[in-house]
């Protein structure tokens, strides 16, 4: 009998795991869709559904760092509490997990963070895996802790048509700076200028980029919010002014590369124009999560911060989501909907 109510009482979980190391730019037969079957909740512990998950790039470097073949893709979601035993997460109750690429999954709570109930019902739950989350904050952070920015001072941000960039583009508008972005298309560059770039390109298309970024801000750069990498950056650092900050938040240009690529030093640069780089990492600043999480909530339910999204239906497309992120499909934050 107890055999029979154990059997009953199991749900079924698919889950995509690394089968294959990447090498180079991820490939299908790198990913598997697996299933599982999961137990009850014990004491303490949670039963989650996932509704929209996130790809983000940091899972192609993260991929090789912190996991092995076979391991579960890494990564966060939105799920929904459907069995509990924790007091903490009512069944119901929607959680920021960090449980992977999983449509089902047992937490003990302690990778989870609780979306609070009164989450505006206009704005979708997945803006907490973009605008509202760790992307939002990692623009809010690097804007204001790495460049501290100034308001009339100039700023330069590339993927700026994606989750990250976006958010810093308009937080720099806020702040009262002047904003030079590029993307990857002419449909980006047009959601930039929506969005109230004061001067943005396609960076695949312009003849120069020299040139281009001497237009658009003939007396330099105050701050530059580097989400690329590679050669991009070697033709900005000439165009920094003096006392000029580089937040190096991404280098996606450099994700996929089997050799190290090598370009101009920047010593010179550094050294004459008295620059500031420092790299950084959004967990940095997670003692002030809470609060700033408030911050960009505010500012989008005051219309001062716009949200897209690039959202993919069905589980099974997570692998393609994930590589068409790579390659720039997404204008905004790319999300899987299930
Ligand atoms: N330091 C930190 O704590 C964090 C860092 N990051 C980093 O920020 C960056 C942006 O992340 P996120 O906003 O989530 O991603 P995005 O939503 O911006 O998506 C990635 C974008 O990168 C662009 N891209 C891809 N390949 C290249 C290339 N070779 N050269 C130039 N652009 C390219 C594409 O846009 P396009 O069409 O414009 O080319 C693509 O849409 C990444 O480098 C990421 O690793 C993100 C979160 C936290
Ligand atoms: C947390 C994300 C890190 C990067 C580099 O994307």
């Amino acid at each position: 009998m107890s055999h029979i109510s154990a059997q009953r009482t199991m749900v079924q979980a698919k889950f995509w795991i690394l089968r294959k190391h990447f090498e180079g730019f991820p490939k299908d037969s790198d990913f598997e869709l697996k299933e599982e079957n999961l137990p009850e909740p014990q004491d303490g512990e949670v039963l989650l559904e996932a509704v929209f998950l996130s790809v983000d790039p940091y899972m192609r470097p993260y991929s090789r760092a912190r996991m092995k073949e076979g391991d579960t893709m890494l990564g966060t979601q939105v799920s929904r509490v459907v069995q509990s035993r924790n007091p903490k997460y009512p069944v119901g109750s929607y959680v920021v997990a960090n449980c992977g690429w999983r449509t089902r999954s047992l937490s003990d709570g302690s990778d989870l963070r609780l979306i609070h109930s009164d989450w505006p019902k206009e704005l979708p739950l997945s803006l907490t895996l973009g605008t509202i989350g760790m992307p939002g904050l990692t623009a809010l952070y690097g804007l204001e802790e790495i460049c501290k920015i100034k308001a009339g001072e100039t700023l330069l941000v590339n993927a700026a048509a994606g989750a990250v960039g976006s958010v810093v583009g308009q937080i720099a508008k806020i702040k009262g700076c002047r904003v030079v972005g590029c993307a990857g298309s002419d449909e980006k560059v047009s959601y930039l200028k929506e969005l109230g770039f004061d001067y943005a390109f396609n960076y695949k298309t312009v003849s120069s980029l020299k040139d281009t970024l001497l237009e658009a801000a003939p007396q330099g750069y105050d701050c530059y919010f580097e989400n690329v990498g590679g050669e991009f950056s070697s033709v900005v650092l000439p165009q920094m002014k003096q006392f000029g900050r580089i937040a190096v938040c991404g280098s996606i240009a450099t994700y996929n590369d089997t050799e190290l690529q090598t370009g101009p030093y920047v010593h010179g640069h550094m050294i004459f124009k008295q620059l500031r780089m420092e790299g950084f990492l959004v967990f940095q600043w997670k003692h002030k999560d809470h609060d700033s999480i408030k911050r960009l909530l505010d500012w989008v339910k005051e219309g001062k911060l716009q949200c897209r999204e690039h959202v993919t239906e069905g589980f099974e497309n997570m692998p393609a989501a994930f590589m068409a992120m790579l390659k720039g499909a997404n204008t905004g934050k790319a999300i899987i909907k299930i």
